[in-house]
């Protein structure tokens, strides 16, 4: 196992080639987005004009003129004045210091507690973690705002003293992300090889944890930002911030007080809130996308130094479509209980194809059943994680889980004929789901339907439409489920060995229906397969499984190439023997490409 690991850290394993170019990257990519460049540009005017207030304007934002009370803009009030007669511009100039001070201190505040926490949390897990994880899910279940306003009555209305509350507030957030990045990584070879090698955890942490955190921290920092600068201008507006400063928050209350006499005043501060938090939101967006596109699918090249990072991205809810953490699934059995998955973790993004191999009974299809929620009923499950498009699958009820399944998160089980209902045409079995989770009218389902089977490649769609399974072919009887599947355009697809009771001669074709459908319609897809022939036909990354747990996580390519677990060579050797169609894959370590880009 440590042979190829050592391969990526030559004499020091903490000089893992991958980490070491990722580091120089998250920074300077936004800066190609467009989106990220103009909110990054207003973001700055804005911070310039809030600093620079005492240039741009000679007035002051506390002073009262009463005898310019609502004085239209124009002459010494560029925006006008307020109810007293105070600048409306100096006081949005400088109000603007209060808010983004405030923020400031926030997301300050949030970020000292929250980043080492996570990252001692992650990384030593055991008693530490559980005692952070309690404390955090402590102060996440408090309300915030009761929090804040028991904050302001002990320590009185200081808005940069309340903000600082709000970081504590908003820590948990921070923690729960770095850890669950820590955790993704902690476990990966490269850093395995750096502890081997002796490296100290403070060094490891900085060369091989750090750059993984960096760029989920700084969106969510973004993100953070804007509540903040809401969160503030809400405890301005309500009167309950440092008394007399100039802030958006008391322009807007000053403005909600003369809504009838003079409504404009609500302009000016709006304005600013808006598009300052605005800004925040898009940059947050346009950052993910910027600083997180190393580990999409289609950025992943053949020989990428990226690619060596198999599971580093963080198990965030934003870009991650699935979400384990530490599945376990067990069965009572005569001497207590009986653990089929073990510990498996597993992120999937849209449009990212994950293969799940293993040998026969290592818990491929109770991991995926378990994801499904469709664990018999003596089956129990239980993970740190299970999240699906940012929500927690492990929260929801049986009506909310069935909601899902099949809507958004479909299924291609193994045996296309026993899936299919003998008693009913495929084309009532194809409508079905689509009226109940599409809402659509019979017509709008045949049609549909219809569709549908034709794209998935049946030549007499109408004929099978009113077919009964037993008149149709295996091949055919998977295809009408694999329409099924995609009916109602789900955004996860689990297939079980969707080729396994067909005949050799469909299953390439299946196997190409599914990867063109996956393209087509960016699904993540979780392909359950004990065949390496399929998962390097169409998987993007692989998680091979040994007795219930995940022993390798690899983009595909580099399973191939250079396996790193020992059973994973071994299922290769075994799988690959005197099979001549995949010699060239087999051959590529010997051509030294692969290990040349690491080293
Ligand atoms: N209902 C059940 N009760 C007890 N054990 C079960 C049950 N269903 C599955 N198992 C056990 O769980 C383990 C994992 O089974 P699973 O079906 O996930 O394996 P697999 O890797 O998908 O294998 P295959 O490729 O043969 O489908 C097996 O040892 C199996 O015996």
């Amino acid at each position: 196992m440590k042979r190829s690991a050592t391969r990526d850290t030559p004499g020091t394993p903490g000089s893992a080639p991958g980490a070491a170019r990722r580091r120089g990257r998250p920074l300077g990519r936004p800066l190609r987005h467009p989106v990220a460049v103009v909110c990054l540009v207003l973001l700055a005017l804005i911070v310039a004009a809030s600093v620079c207030a005492p240039l741009l304007t000679s007035a002051s934002p506390t002073r009262a003129t009463l005898a310019d009370a609502f004085a239209p803009p124009g002459g010494g009030h560029p925006l006008g004045a307020d109810s007293v007669g105070r600048d409306v511009l100096a006081r949005l100039l400088y109000g603007g210091r209060v808010s983004l001070l405030g923020g400031f201190i926030a997301v300050a505040v949030a970020l000292l507690i929250g980043v080492p926490t996570g990252l001692l949390a992650g990384y030593y897990r055991g008693r530490l973690d559980a005692v952070i994880s309690w404390l955090a899910s402590l102060v996440m279940a408090a309300p915030a705002i009761m929090v804040l306003l028991v904050s302001i009555a002990a320590i009185g209305p200081d808005t940069n003293a309340t903000m600082a509350v709000l970081g504590i507030i908003l820590a948990p957030g921070g923690f729960r992300l770095v850890r669950a990045s820590v955790t993704s990584v902690r476990e990966e070879l490269y850093v395995d090889a750096a502890r081997v090698s002796g490296l100290g955890d403070t060094r490891i942490v900085r060369r091989h944890i750090l750059p993984v955190v960096q760029a989920p921290t700084i969106v969510q920092s973004a993100q953070m930002f804007g509540v903040a600068v809401v969160i503030q201008a809400g405890i301005e507006f309500l009167g309950l911030g440092s008394a007399g400063q100039a802030s958006w928050g008391a322009m807007l209350n000053d403005a909600f007080a003369n809504l009838y006499t003079k409504p404009s005043l609500l302009v000016a501060p709006g304005l600013a809130i808006v598009i300052t938090v605005a800004a925040l939101g898009l940059l947050a967006n346009a950052l993910r996308d910027a600083l997180l596109e190393t580990d999409t699918p289609a950025a992943r090249r053949p020989g990428r130094p990226g690619a060596a990072r198999p599971s580093a991205l963080p198990a965030r809810g934003d870009d991650s479509l699935l979400a384990v953490e530490n599945l376990r699934v067990t069965y009572p059995a005569r001497d207590g209980e009986r653990t089929v998955v073990d510990g498996v973790s597993l992120t999937v993004r849209r449009g990212e194809v994950v293969g799940l191999v293993g040998e026969s009974g290592s818990g491929k299809s109770q991991t995926a059943f378990a994801i499904l929620g469709l664990l018999p009923p003596e089956g129990r499950s239980e993970a740190d994680r299970l999240s699906f498009d940012g929500r927690d699958l492990r929260a929801l009820g049986r009506k909310e889980r069935n909601a899902l399944r099949g809507c958004r998160i479909a299924y291609v089980p193994q045996e296309p004929m026993s899936n299919l209902d003998p008693a009913f045409r495929i084309g009532t079995q194809l409508i079905d789901p689509m009226r109940r989770h599409l809402k659509l009218t019979a017509r709008e389902a045949r049609e549909k339907a219809l569709a549908l089977l034709e794209r998935v490649g049946i030549a007499e769609p109408e004929r099978v439409y009113h077919a009964y399974p037993h008149q149709i072919s295996g091949g055919m009887a998977q295809r009408v489920l694999i329409a099924g599947a995609v009916s109602c355009d789900p955004d996860l697809l689990i297939a079980d060995e969707p080729t396994t009771a067909l005949d050799v001669t469909v299953q390439a074709d299946v196997l190409d229906l599914l990867r063109e459908l996956q393209r087509e319609r960016r699904m993540g897809l979780i392909l359950v397969t004990h065949n390496f022939g399929v998962v390097a036909d169409i998987c993007d990354r692989v998680a091979v499984m040994r007795s219930g747990q995940v022993v390798e996580t690899a983009p595909a390519e580099r399973l191939f190439t250079e396996p790193r677990h020992e059973y994973t060579r071994m299922l290769l050797d075994s799988t690959l023997e005197n099979t001549p169609p995949r010699t060239p894959l087999r051959q590529a370590p010997a051509t030294g490409t692969s290990l040349q880009e690491k080293v």
